[in-house]
């Protein structure tokens, strides 16, 4: 039998890209699990990182190239050998630290190790064949969208789906923002102390920070591991998205108020109400899943929030649990298709197809319209995603308030997020506009 060699960098990515690839798994939980295990050595989780990320991320760019070189084409190989050709290509043609003749040895190596000596052979002779023949021209006739598909390394279908939705230019920026490694930013917890105050905190732990240009909320980690310092464990910060920061101040829970956050797990937005509500009132976290709430319940005994309560619910049965009108404020983070999120998940662009989203609006519409049933007259509702799909956006929106018509935009939402003079009810943001993820959210209130 053949033995791993420890600390094996390439292999162990290999075979996490090849079970993103198989079994459908996150590549986030993969590297996560490997790293906590500590399956390389630290000096090596980067590189790990950036293989495994990179590598889903071109799937398309770098299937192009081997096509030319593989005689069947990538799709007639196994999953691990296709993974690690794409892997090895990669390196060749984005990573300029290690060189060519480094990258095609530790292939075959690893091709030998993993299969066979004829394995190792047909790497060898594919990975020649590119770098005597290099990345093959794109033909001129090539349609546009083709071209972009695998230049930008996404779907046809998305790409054509998010022109008719936002426009050309608008497309290929997104699919462009959508290679570039997401930043880390954090939500500071105002009930503890200011943006300044943790800035600095941070900066005495060995981390740079600056403030976030979207949230008011925001800092942008510049340097430095912040889930290790000791205001992480206090409970100074969470690791959130900046764009997600806006939905708290979207619903605008005041103290003393009673909230539902409908669809709540992992807990990040439910935290930042309780936050903004200084712990006052209560906030009802349900959610589908039983086992994701432990999450919720550790971030608010971490953050020190006891007005939170969590509960395993299918939101489109709320009324079995609570009374009508119950509620000052919902929140409604619908689940989703996650196309706002390709930079953090990749591998989202290759396992979702059109046909599995079909059935997501009626879900999310369903859970709007029922949990709506349990909010005050004179409330409000904070519908949001974390996708750019109008389908699962506006037009469920547009659904829901043309069939209940007490139900009113709430148009001053953009102007309480901007603080500016800007009005409107809905807000999409693409991944380009401030370097976040794409988001959506919409706020509407319930009148006599
Ligand atoms: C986008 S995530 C929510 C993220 C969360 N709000 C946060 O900020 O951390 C959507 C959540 O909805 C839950 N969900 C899916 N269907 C549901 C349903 N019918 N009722 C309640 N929750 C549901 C999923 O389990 C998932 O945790």
């Amino acid at each position: 039998m053949k033995t791993k060699q420890p600390n094996d960098v390439r292999s162990i990515a290999v075979s996490l890209i090849e079970r993103v690839e198989k079994e459908g798994a996150y590549s986030h939980l993969v590297l996560d699990a490997a790293i906590k295990d500590r399956l390389v050595p630290e000096r090596d989780t980067a590189l790990l990182t950036e293989l495994v990320y990179g590598t889903i991320k071109r799937r398309n760019t770098l299937d192009y190239c081997l096509n030319a070189h593989v005689k069947k084409g990538v799709g007639s190989l196994q999953t691990w050998v296709a993974s690690l050709l794409r892997m090895s290509l990669y390196q060749m043609i984005y990573l300029d630290r290690v060189p060519e003749r480094a990258v095609l040895y530790e292939a075959v190596r690893i091709a030998k190790e993993k299969g066979h000596e004829g394995i190792g052979s047909l790497v060898n002779a594919v990975l020649r064949s590119y770098q005597r023949a290099g990345f093959p021209a794109l033909p001129e006739q090539m349609e546009r969208l083709e071209k972009l598909s695998v230049e930008y390394s996404h779907p046809r279908w998305l790409l054509e789906e998010w022109e008719t939705a936002y426009g050309q230019e608008n497309t290929a920026a997104m699919a462009a923002q959508n290679l570039v490694p997401p930043q880390t930013s954090i939500r500071v917890n105002r009930m503890k102390a200011s943006r300044e105050e943790v800035m600095e905190k941070l900066e005495r732990e060995g981390c740079d920070t600056e403030k976030g240009a979207l949230s008011e909320d925001a800092l942008i980690v510049l340097t430095g591991n912040v889930l290790m310092t000791k205001a992480y464990n206090e409970g100074y910060f969470t690791i959130q998205d900046e764009s997600s920061m806006l939905v708290a101040a979207a619903l605008d829970a005041k103290a003393g108020m009673t909230v539902l956050d409908a669809c709540a797990a992992p807990g990040g937005k439910t935290t930042h109400i309780a936050e903004r509500m200084h712990n006052q009132g209560s906030v009802h976290a349900f959610d589908l899943h039983q086992k994701k709430l432990r999450h919720i319940e550790e971030q608010a005994e971490r953050l020190e929030l006891s007005i939170i309560s969590t509960k395993k619910l299918d939101a489109r049965n709320i009324l079995t649990e609570i009374d009508e009108q119950h509620y000052d404020r919902i929140l409604i983070d619908a689940p989703c298709s996650g196309m706002g999120v390709i930079r953090r998940k990749p591998e989202l662009k290759w396992n979702k197809k059109p046909d599995d989203l079909i059935s997501l609006p009626s879900v999310q519409y369903d859970i709007l319209t029922e949990a709506a049933k349990t909010l005050k007259i004179g409330g409000r509702i904070v519908y949001s995603t974390c996708t750019v799909r109008p389908e699962e956006n506006e037009q469920v929106v547009k659904a829901f308030l043309e069939a209940h018509p007490s139900f009113v935009r709430d148009d001053s939402m953009k102007r309480r997020l901007t603080q500016d003079t800007e009005s409107g009810s809905e807000w999409t943001i693409l991944p380009h506009n401030y370097e976040t993820d794409g988001f959506y959210m919409a706020a509407f209130e319930r009148k006599g």
